[in-house]
């Protein structure tokens, strides 16, 4: 830890860091990382402190001291305020943030997205504290190659898919479409940061996830969760293999996405945090634009990868078409496609990811087998038993 320099060359002094939603799957990295690589200290917020038990507890651990657990609700606790002026720096990564929640929990997707997250802006500019924000690559919502002819040789063309964060336009569907409500409230935070650092000088930086996934991404449901709950694809396919079932297929599967390995994202938010003067009023894409794949090719790889750290069989019938309507109900939409333009966080924080989606795959399957095996087999004889 000594002798740490940011990408100047100059030395980076410890920071008091308050992180709201330092309990979830991003801020268990996050945490984790800083604890074990760092001097900084992390006041973390959130409701549930599970992913980060681990760091918690013994006293007897080498960061003991350097992070300590505040269990508040952000939407009403008059803590937040003195933890924010008491740190240098505030994460915020607090939100819902599962597409089963959008269509059928929209008031609370919009409050938690946009209302909620008013207070810690409002504290931070008042206060001359820096914020870097949790945004999504939902915003860009749909690609303009999306509206093109299906024959289109546009379609091929970087210029109508590549999303960069100061050209790319934010397309959504109609209002009926309640799958936007997410992104439209991401939208308008980031509308109100940015526009609290041209009016009132408010330092800050919004990163926009392109589809995160690794260990302790959300929770396998009737384990760590709710029987009935849907997490994001990763949980949902990891849990149809953990009892032996076909991973289903949304509307077939076709949609697109860049999945990253949280460990190579977790570097990007790192050299965010220790290089305030290149990170400072920018927006920054953190996604892997090599992992590209089909909803229906990541199934098929997370079968033969599941295969191999499990040693099952896979199914002879891997996957089974379901419509959105009856996965998500009323109101469900898709992002088309996402790659993400890496020019702004080449140029400012010289960034790239490493790991291949094959390699991210294996070592989070691994995690999930370790972890899950067990405790799914026990539940499934219970209700057989019953
Ligand atoms: N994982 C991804 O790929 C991804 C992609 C795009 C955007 N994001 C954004 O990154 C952030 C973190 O995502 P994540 O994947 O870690 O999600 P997560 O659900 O695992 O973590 C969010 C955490 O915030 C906490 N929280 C929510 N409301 C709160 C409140 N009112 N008070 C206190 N704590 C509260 C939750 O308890 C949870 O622990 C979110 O803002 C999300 O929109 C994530
Ligand atoms: O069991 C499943 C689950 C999901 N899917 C599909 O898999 C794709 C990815 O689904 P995810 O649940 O990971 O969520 P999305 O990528 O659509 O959105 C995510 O993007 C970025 C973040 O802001 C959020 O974490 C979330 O909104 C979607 O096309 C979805 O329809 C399936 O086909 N089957």
């Amino acid at each position: 830890m000594a002798g740490r320099v940011d990408l100047d060359g100059n030395p980076i002094k410890p920071m008091t860091i308050c992180m709201i939603g330092a309990g979830g799957f991003i801020g268990s990295h996050l945490c984790e990382k800083l604890m074990s690589e760092t001097p900084h200290t992390v006041l973390a917020v959130d409701v549930y402190s599970d992913k980060i038990k681990h760091l918690l507890e013994p006293t007897s651990l080498p960061w003991n001291g350097r992070i300590q657990f505040h269990r508040i609700n952000i939407k009403n606790d008059s803590r937040l305020e003195g933890l924010i002026k008491m740190a240098d720096l505030t994460v915020n990564l607090a939100a819902i943030c599962t597409p089963a929640d959008y269509n059928t929990r929209p008031l609370d997707t919009i409050y938690s997205n946009f209302v909620d997250a008013l207070p810690v802006v409002k504290y931070c500019s008042e206060n001359g504290k820096r914020l870097i924000h949790f945004s999504t690559c939902e915003v860009y919502g749909k690609t303009i190659g999306a509206f093109l002819p299906e024959d289109s040789p546009l379609r091929q063309d970087p210029a109508y898919f590549v999303l960069s964060e100061d050209a790319s336009p934010c397309i959504f569907g109609p209002i009926e479409k309640q799958r936007w409500s997410y992104a439209c409230a991401k939208q308008l935070i980031e509308r109100l940061i940015y526009a609290e650092g041209a009016e009132n000088g408010l330092e800050f930086t919004i990163v926009r996830p392109f589809n995160w996934i690794g260990p302790r991404m959300d929770f396998i449901p009737g384990i760590d969760g709710p029987s009935e709950g849907v997490p994001r694809v990763l949980a949902c396919f990891s849990n149809n293999l953990l009892r032996h079932e076909p991973l289903k297929l949304v509307d077939g599967g076709h949609s697109q996405r860049t999945f990253i390995y949280i460990k190579d994202a977790i570097e990007a938010v790192f050299l965010m945090i220790e290089n305030p003067a290149r990170a400072n009023g920018h927006i920054f894409n953190v996604g892997n634009p090599n992992n590209e794949v089909t909803v229906k090719q990541l199934a098929e790889m997370m079968t033969q990868v599941y295969s191999k750290v499990s040693g099952e069989t896979p199914l002879e019938t891997p996957t089974v078409d379901v419509s959105s309507k009856e996965f998500y109900g009323e109101g469900y939409d898709d992002s088309d496609k996402r790659i993400p333009d890496m020019t702004i966080i080449n140029r400012q924080l010289g960034w790239n990811p490493k790991t291949s989606l094959w390699d991210l795959l294996e070592s989070t399957l691994t995690y999930q087998h370790r972890t899950y095996a067990e405790a799914v087999k026990q539940a499934m004889s219970k209700t057989t038993a019953n």
